[in-house]
């Protein structure tokens, strides 16, 4: 690639159009340049040879320039939205450069301009973006505390928040998702911190608090960001900064749909740490295959209803008086006639997106007839929602808007085609200027009609017939073979192979006249459009309003919806620490089964605190713990629950050291994943927190994992205190754990038919006594001879004290019979320290004696 790096960089040797090219490309040296050229974008040197790659387009070449073949790859103008869509799903940014500069007057290459820059967290076209995702910017600064700040231009949501360590940076960078994150320059950034989206460094200036609080305040129109109440943050007003700067930087335009930004609070939501939300398949499904809780809830009308379900099921409120309120809607309108309401809001559509795109004056003509639309929709629902004092908080916020509907009538065609450019827009009748240009232009159509019938009559060419080109303007065509009929006055223009082409001074007159009134025409409308969006604009806060409650509305008739169909309760929010389901079921596994699902209670407090779950290897352990998680982030969002009664005390967090897999990116076994996992649940889980472990200490051999497993639990269930569903397959727990008060031993039935197991999945008290491991590896199809020897070996091993049946003690796998051995002897130690004998009566004593004496015979063998 020629030298095009710096603002002083000698391009004389080059072409004319090169030397244009080169001083562009040297402004936007990390994004790829499409340069407008007719009908085609092109891309040259390194940028052509990366789109190539990338799009597999065919990588040609274009003349030379200083002595050298240029490598060239093009894309055409009108196909061009695909490929961008295509490059910033890659993280690729794309700088546009159109021609401005009139091709007919210019001396040298047309001028052109770079008009836009399009990058994967600032694309606001409806083409390039997800309807159901929100595409997020993300900038990031560290200063003893993590600062963000995050935009979604496609709705001008604008929010701070800070963040004291990296594994919460990391649960927020998982629930944000960004397109796109911005970091300082001197910031190195950690791939384990977030590595999905385009990763762009920025100059560290561009995030110093004092000018971001300057540029926050300039674009908010405020003199202080105190209203917003995010004075404090001041990092993530650094960060917020470096925001605006970038995308002022690639928008060009102002941006007045951004009118207000929150900060959000670590403490008003339930906090999930980044493997809690991709384990508990929250937006998303872990195998990417199967169904995650979103697409189990997502019955919105609207794409910005689906939005605000994924953006409140990754973010569960606390507050119990918006949950109430939240409740008391869907109550109240499971007596609506919900599918007329669905219609409704289909009819009303994707408001948000529409509106920041008027915000950006981006938006095209069919945005402001679906806005129509929109408003024309308004009081039907309005009318439909009316009498339901519940929804007040939605109907203060649904404006109408009648004034601004009646110019959109007035202004726009029914079906106006994609864009302005070619006019048809506005309407005939709304403006008397637009009007008379347009029946100028079409009288004088008439008249060249009138030319053409009084030509061929004079002429005596009946083929003779009027034409239009860009070149030559409006000329009469006769053919080759009637040139002896051409009258004097005709002036030949251009010579065809049968025809000829001619032009006389009357029809170049009106052809003047013509294109005068038609391109009159064109810059009217342009102007009308303009003005149009100006309206639109002013009411742009109200309608944001609007759109913010319509989308609620949205997401609580879907929960009304889903309540009504799957027969879930209403929630009751107490503040006793804990929670009480009566007859939970699964939300998303509840709609996949052909079988019934099997309902089970759950009542955890700080009384009993953490629930003991052994039971057989598919017995529904995982599923149990899953659906408490599942059901309480569900309540937290305002939906109804799968049970029959549920009541939630206060979560501040939830926990889960679910499933194990390696982590190869970052270099982590299994085992060590597992680890983290649980040392991030023990430094931070509180009295309030909800924690899932199920079977930890797998990852390593029995006799460590045990003894990681039972400290563990222990330290869940004195020191943290939390609300904790531990679910192991080390039956020693049941006892060692177990029985310690604060924890309750539970576990899922089932039961052996013909030596086939049966599952039950029900979950009742008391500890599971066997784990029939072995029946479940013959359903999943383990051959038959390696089953038979397991079972031996099994049984070998539950008689440890008896000599081995078929084969010498050498031969048999030793270590794995030695967790049993020196569990017990743990239990045994541990159980004897604890006992508390001035408590007991004697006959308790015995009894102890008598329940441990058969049990210290495996211990000889140590
Ligand atoms: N309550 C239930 N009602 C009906 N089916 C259930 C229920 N619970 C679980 N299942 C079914 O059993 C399967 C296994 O459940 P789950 O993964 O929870 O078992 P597990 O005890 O955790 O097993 P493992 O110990 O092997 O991890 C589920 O995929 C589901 O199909």
């Amino acid at each position: 690639m020629p030298k095009a790096t710096t603002a002083t960089a000698d391009f004389s040797a080059h072409t004319p159009m090169m030397q244009q090219y080169l001083r562009i490309k040297a402004e936007h040296s990390d994004t790829l340049l499409f340069y407008r050229m007719g009908d085609f974008y092109e891309l040259f040197f390194d940028d052509a040879r990366k789109a190539a790659e990338l799009l597999g387009i065919s990588l040609t070449q274009r003349g030379a320039s200083n002595g050298k073949p240029i490598p060239m790859a093009g894309v055409p103008y009108h196909a061009a939205e695909n490929y961008l869509a295509r490059l910033l799903q890659m993280g690729e940014s794309v700088a546009i450069c159109e021609q401005v500069g009139d091709p007919a007057t210019s001396k040298g290459p047309v001028e052109r301009q770079v008009v836009r820059v399009l990058t994967p967290g600032t694309v606001t076209d409806e083409a390039l973006l997800s309807e159901t995702k929100e595409n997020l910017l993300v900038a990031v600064t560290y200063d003893k505390l993590f600062g963000i700040a995050c935009l979604d231009l496609a709705s001008g949501r604008f929010s701070v928040l800070e963040c004291t360590n990296e594994t919460q940076l990391q649960a927020e960078l998982q629930r944000l998702q960004p397109a796109e994150l911005l970091h300082p320059d001197t910031m190195s950034w950690s791939p384990q911190w977030y590595q999905n989206g385009s990763i762009r460094p920025r100059p560290d200036w561009e995030f110093a608090s004092d000018s971001g609080e300057a540029l926050l305040c300039r674009q908010l129109h405020v003199q202080h960001l105190d209203g917003f109440g995010i004075s404090r943050y001041r990092h993530a007003i650094g960060a917020a900064g470096a925001i605006l700067n970038y995308v002022k930087l690639t928008q060009r335009a102002a941006l007045p749909h951004i009118q207000s930004i929150r900060a959000e609070q670590g403490d008003e939501a339930i906090q999930l740490d980044a493997t809690s939300q991709r384990n508990l398949e929250i937006v998303s499904s872990l195998s990417g295959a199967a169904t995650s809780l979103f697409d189990t809830l997502n019955v919105t009308a609207t794409a910005m209803g689906g939005r605000l379900l994924r953006r409140w099921l990754q973010r569960p409120i606390r507050d119990h008086f918006t949950l109430n309120e939240r409740y008391e809607a869907v109550s109240v309108l499971q007596s609506v006639d919900l599918d007329e309401l669905h219609k409704t809001l289909r009819n009303i559509g994707d408001l948000e997106r529409i509106l920041s795109r008027v915000g950006l004056r981006s938006a095209r003509p069919r945005d402001l007839t679906r806005l129509r639309h929109a408003l024309q929709s308004l009081p039907t629902l309005r009318t439909s929602l009316t009498g339901y004092d519940q929804l007040q908080p939605w109907l203060e916020s649904l404006h109408d808007f009648p004034e601004l509907l009646k110019t959109l009538e007035q202004a726009l065609v029914d079906a106006p085609p994609m864009l302005i450019r070619d006019g048809g827009v506005i309407a005939d009748g709304f403006d008397e200027e637009l009007d008379e240009q347009r029946q100028l232009a079409a009288g004088a159509t008439d008249f060249l009609q009138q030319i053409e019938t009084r030509e061929r009559q004079r002429t005596g060419i009946s083929t003779l017939k009027i034409g239009y080109n860009k070149v030559h303007g409006y000329y009469l065509e006769a053919s080759r073979a009637s040139s002896a009929h051409i009258p004097a006055d005709y002036q030949r223009r251009q010579t065809l192979k049968n025809a000829e082409r001619y032009i006389i001074p009357e029809l170049k007159t009106y052809e003047d006249k013509v294109l005068q009134a038609q391109s009159r025409a064109l810059v009217r409308e342009k102007w009308l459009y303009e003005a149009l969006l100006d309206v639109v604009a002013e009411s742009l806060t109200l309608l944001q309003g609007t759109a913010q409650a319509l989308a609620e509305i949205d997401v609580l008739r879907g929960f009304a919806a889903q309540a009504a169909t799957h027969n879930y309760c209403r929630p009751k929010l107490s503040q006793s620490i804990g929670m009480s389901l009566k007859a939970a079921r699964h939300p998303v596994i509840e709609q996949q089964l052909d079988a019934p699902f099997i309902a089970n209670d759950l009542v955890i407090n700080e009384a009993e605190r953490m629930l003991l779950i052994t039971g057989p290897n598919m017995g529904g352990k995982s599923t149990y713990m899953r659906q408490a998680a599942l059901l309480t982030i569900m309540a937290h969002c305002g939906s109804f629950v799968p049970a029959s009664a549920a009541t939630f005390g206060p979560i501040d967090r939830i926990f889960t050291r679910i499933g194990a897999s390696d982590d190869l990116a970052s270099g982590r076994s299994t085992f060590m994943v597992e680890m983290t996992e649980a040392a991030a649940i023990l430094h931070n889980a509180t009295h309030r927190s909800l924690v899932l472990m199920d079977e930890i200490g797998r990852g390593t051999s029995t006799y460590d994992g045990l003894a990681l497993a039972w400290a563990c639990a222990e330290s869940l269930l004195s020191d943290n205190r939390a609300l904790t569903l531990f679910a192991t397959h080390y039956f020693e727990l049941t006892e060692s754990i177990g029985e310690q008060s604060g924890c309750v031993n539970l576990h899922v039935e089932a039961s052996e038919h013909e030596e086939r197991i049966v599952f039950e999945h029900r979950v009742t008290e008391g500890a599971a006594n066997r784990s029939f491991g072995v029946q479940v590896a013959q359903l999943a199809g383990l051959p038959k001879p390696v089953l038979m020897r397991a079972k031996q070996i099994l049984e070998q091993l539950e008689q440890p004290t008896k000599p081995a049946i078929n084969k010498p003690q050498s031969e048999l796998n030793a270590p794995t019979t030695e967790p049993f051995l020196c569990s017990e002897s743990l239990a045994a130690i541990d159980a004897l320290k604890k006992l508390n004998i001035e408590a007991m009566t004697p006959l308790e004593a015995l009894q102890w004696l008598a329940r441990w004496q058969p049990r210290t015979e495996n211990i000889k063998d140590l």
